[in-house]
């Protein structure tokens, strides 16, 4: 089989290796690959495939391009040009995905070719497969997921190891786990890509990701490590979507997780999916989130799908659109920190409104974890304080159990 890879970055380094390993057993040749600066990879293996020329990898009568540059454009036009010529597709591109899966899948549908996207969801975990055919017996209730690897890591650092967050964000470039504009992993965007790109497969309608609520982990400080900490808890960057009556709910945010969760345990670049179905009940997904080999292997899992015509159909994200809930509707509690010279006044508050809280500081700043039944109530109380001129900056951390 002939395939051209686009990108020999993190991933399409990893995808290569692999290949190379496998190349006595598995019938695959490396035809071309589009870097942009060649001078970049003098020395390494297949040196003599690189081009900057994309029109040299559509010349060469290609079986699969995979495609590990990354971005929307020129990686787009690119991927449906190659299904319009009736080539096989594999991308870890969840930000095509989450935008454009509508049009790649029925392009591809089409064009009778596949388009396959393992790694766009969990880096190395195999879980969109077990979910659209292993799983196929159940309606899916929720997803609950780590699914960045890089801000998962620098959560770990700051807790466990008392990293600043530039310090650890720093190490996850260099480890490669990073998008190319880190921002996208910081502020949850490709979090909330790959839960929408979850969600719409698990629920077989179209959830985007702008509809999700949104929140990264850049206001996350010391001081709130060291509360998790006093509460027997971690901070993680969660995705979480809910199903009930055709309608969803979702989120990407930090949370707190008591220390004996599943998610809790997770760490690192280490992602994690619990999903829970009808039939099935709860279902973990473990597994590196990011990374060159890990990534790689879930890229070449998929060339290898196509290889031996192993593809099932995906109809979901030509569904409709589905309207998404953003708040949790639900009895909670949330770390809530305020900035105020006007302690008494906000505890005053808080006794008439809220029916439990517990105190973990109230000296240098007020601290309090509040117990409420949704978070309506707590936002609707936050307002309050706000707008009597109580304090105007309130950090709010929910805890999910
Ligand atoms: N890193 C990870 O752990 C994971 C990444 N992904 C996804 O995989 C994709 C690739 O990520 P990653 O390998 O980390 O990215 P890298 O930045 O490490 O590599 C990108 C590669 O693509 C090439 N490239 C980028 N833009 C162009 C362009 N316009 N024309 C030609 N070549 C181009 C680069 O060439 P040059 O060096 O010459 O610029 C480089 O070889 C992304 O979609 C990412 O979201 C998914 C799961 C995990
Ligand atoms: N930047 C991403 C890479 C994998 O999708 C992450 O950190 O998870």
């Amino acid at each position: 089989m002939r395939i051209g890879i686009l990108g020999y970055g993190t991933v399409g380094s990893g995808l290569i290796d692999i290949i190379d390993k496998n190349k006595d057993k598995k019938n695959i040749e490396i035809v071309s690959i589009l870097v942009r600066d060649k001078s970049k990879y003098e020395g390494i293996n297949h040196y003599d495939k690189l081009t900057t020329d994309i029109e040299e990898i559509f010349s060469k009568n290609l079986d699969v391009l995979v495609e590990v540059m990354g971005g929307l454009y020129p990686s787009l036009e690119y991927i449906k040009r190659a299904l319009k010529s009736k080539i096989n597709v594999v991308t870890a591109n969840k930000d095509l995905l989450a935008e454009s899966g509508d049009e790649l899948l029925k392009l591809a549908k089409d064009n009778n070719v596949s388009i396959k996207f393992e790694a766009s969801v969990g880096g190395g975990i195999p879980v969109l497969k077990p979910l659209i055919e292993s799983l196929e017996g159940n309606n899916i209730n929720s997803i609950c997921a780590i699914l960045n690897g890089t801000t998962n890591f620098i959560l770990s650092k700051m807790y466990n190891e008392g990293l600043s967050y530039n310090e650890a964000l720093k190490q996850a470039q260099e480890l490669g786990f990073a998008e190319a504009n880190p921002d996208s992993d910081v502020l949850g965007y490709d979090a909330a890509r790959k839960l929408s790109i979850l969600s719409t497969l698990a629920y077989d309608n179209r959830v985007y990701w702008k509809d999700l609520y949104l929140e990264g982990i850049t206001n996350i400080d010391e001081k709130d490590i060291e509360y998790a900490k006093k509460l027997n808890c971690k901070i993680k960057l969660v995705g979480q979507s809910k199903y009930e009556d055709n309608k969803v709910s979702g989120f990407v945010r930090p949370v707190l997780v008591g220390s004996n969760s599943i998610l809790a345990n997770i760490e690192n670049e280490f992602n994690a999916v619990v999903l829970n179905g009808d039939s099935v009940g709860e279902v973990s997904f473990v597994g590196k989130g990011a990374g060159k080999l890990a990534t790689g292997s879930a890229v070449y899992g998929d060339v290898m799908d196509i290889l031996n015509n192993r593809i099932s159909s995906i109809d979901s994200f030509t569904k409709e659109k589905v309207d998404v809930n953003k708040v949790l509707d639900e009895n909670c509690s949330a770390l809530l920190r305020f900035k105020s010279n006007h302690k008494d006044e906000i505890f005053s508050v808080l006794k008439e409104k809220i029916k439990n809280y517990d105190i973990l500081n109230e000296d240098e700043e007020l601290a309090v974890l509040v117990y409420a039944n949704s978070e309506i109530e707590i936002n609707d109380i936050l307002s309050e304080i706000q707008n009597k001129g109580y304090c105007s900056q309130v950090n709010k951390l929910i805890k999910i159990n």
